[in-house]
């Protein structure tokens, strides 16, 4: 039987290893908090993320990583970002040594800009062979709830990819397989910000027209990051791309679009904050991706307007005005 570790029982983490106990794996799934690990084990609930799930009996909670990391066949990264590294480096050396990393998440690091899989690599010098990524349309309440969705499981070594899809295929959540890790990685990161926009949008009182708008140039910026950073374009018209955009974009699940209303309502960032009780990677990660367009002189009007209204205190009102401004353009380029 293929033994799994899932680091991390929030939302995603926590319903993912449902997907992989679904599909017929051992799952580990470690958390910071030993209370929070024995409630799932007592109840088969994880009351703090998924409340009024049933867990299958193939997921056993734990608060000890080398209990987690023992024979792990993948060892499955579902804590916040910018965490990653620190905690990274403290499972390291309890993992088996061709254990299979699998990022979950939808960040890019503060600071170094860096992509999820490379701060894998930097910190567990494994290569390219050993580090996979899962990103597509996937909303953890619906999938906890076994509500259909596609995904895309991306790895630059496409019979690892093969590998991992097998192992969380089941009737209600179907993977993919990419070979496009950065352009699987950038569609799901900046999706989290283009969400924070559309937020914005909804919040204002604006109407479907724009947001429809948001949606098409987010994707059109992604996509222009996207090829300078080698990502294969089709990449952003799947599932890692326009239908995490789509999704996210339209779902009051998502904790990014959520934000973002709160914002486009008129709560300032401090009273937005208290209210986001989850992981929300757009409003951190938007710097980091703006930081990436500069580095590689790419245009990105969205993101640059999501980081002013987050962080530079750039009002909604304003930023729409300087938008809708901007310089008549062609459509394609
Ligand atoms: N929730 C969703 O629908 C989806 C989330 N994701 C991505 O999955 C990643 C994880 O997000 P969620 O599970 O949704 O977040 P969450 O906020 O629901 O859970 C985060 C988990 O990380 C733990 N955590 C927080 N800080 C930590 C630290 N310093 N060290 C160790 N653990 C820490 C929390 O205790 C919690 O268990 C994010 O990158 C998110 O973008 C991707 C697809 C879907
Ligand atoms: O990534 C997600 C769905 O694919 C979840 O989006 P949020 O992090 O905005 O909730």
């Amino acid at each position: 039987m293929t033994r799994v570790a899932v680091f991390g029982n929030g939302s995603w983490g926590t319903a993912f290893a449902m997907v992989l106990a679904d599909a017929g794996a051992q799952v580990s799934l470690w958390g910071r908090r030993a209370a929070l690990a024995e409630t799932i084990n007592s109840t088969r609930v994880n009351p703090d993320y998924l409340p009024g799930i049933r867990l299958p009996d193939g997921v056993h909670a734990t608060a000890d990583p080398a209990r987690a990391a023992e024979g792990a066949e993948f060892a499955v990264l579902a804590v916040p970002s910018q965490t990653l590294r620190e905690n990274l480096a403290a499972w390291t050396p309890l993992l088996p040594a061709d254990t299979v990393l699998v990022s979950l998440m939808k960040g890019v690091e503060l600071g170094t800009s860096k992509r999820m899989s490379e701060v894998i690599a930097e910190v567990t010098g494994a290569g390219p062979e050993r580090i996979a990524v899962l990103s597509g349309p996937n909303l953890a309440r619906e999938i906890a709830e076994r509500q259909p969705a596609a995904s895309v499981v991306a790895c630059r070594d496409e019979a690892v990819a093969r590998r991992l899809q097998a192992a969380c295929h089941t009737g209600y959540f179907r993977p993919y397989t990419n070979t496009d890790v950065v352009g699987c990685e950038l569609g799901g990161a900046v999706k989290n910000v283009i969400a924070l926009a559309v937020g914005i949008a909804g919040g204002m009182g604006l109407g479907d027209n724009a947001k429809g708008s948001l949606i098409t140039r987010g994707l059109a910026e992604t996509t222009r990051l996207g090829l300078a950073m080698g990502a294969d374009a089709h990449t952003f018209a799947g599932l890692a791309g326009m239908g995490d955009l789509v999704a996210t974009c339209s779902s009051p699940l998502s904790r990014n679009n959520t934000f973002g209303t709160n914002l486009g309502r008129g709560m300032t960032l401090e009273e937005t904050i208290a209210v986001t009780k989850q992981t929300a990677e757009g409003v951190k990660s938007c710097r980091s991706v703006r930081d990436l367009a500069r580095r590689y002189d790419v245009d990105m009007p969205l993101t640059e307007t999501v980081v002013g209204i987050v962080h530079e205190g750039v009002q909604p009102a304003a930023a729409l005005k300087e938008l809708m401004a901007r310089s008549a353009k062609a459509e394609l380029r």
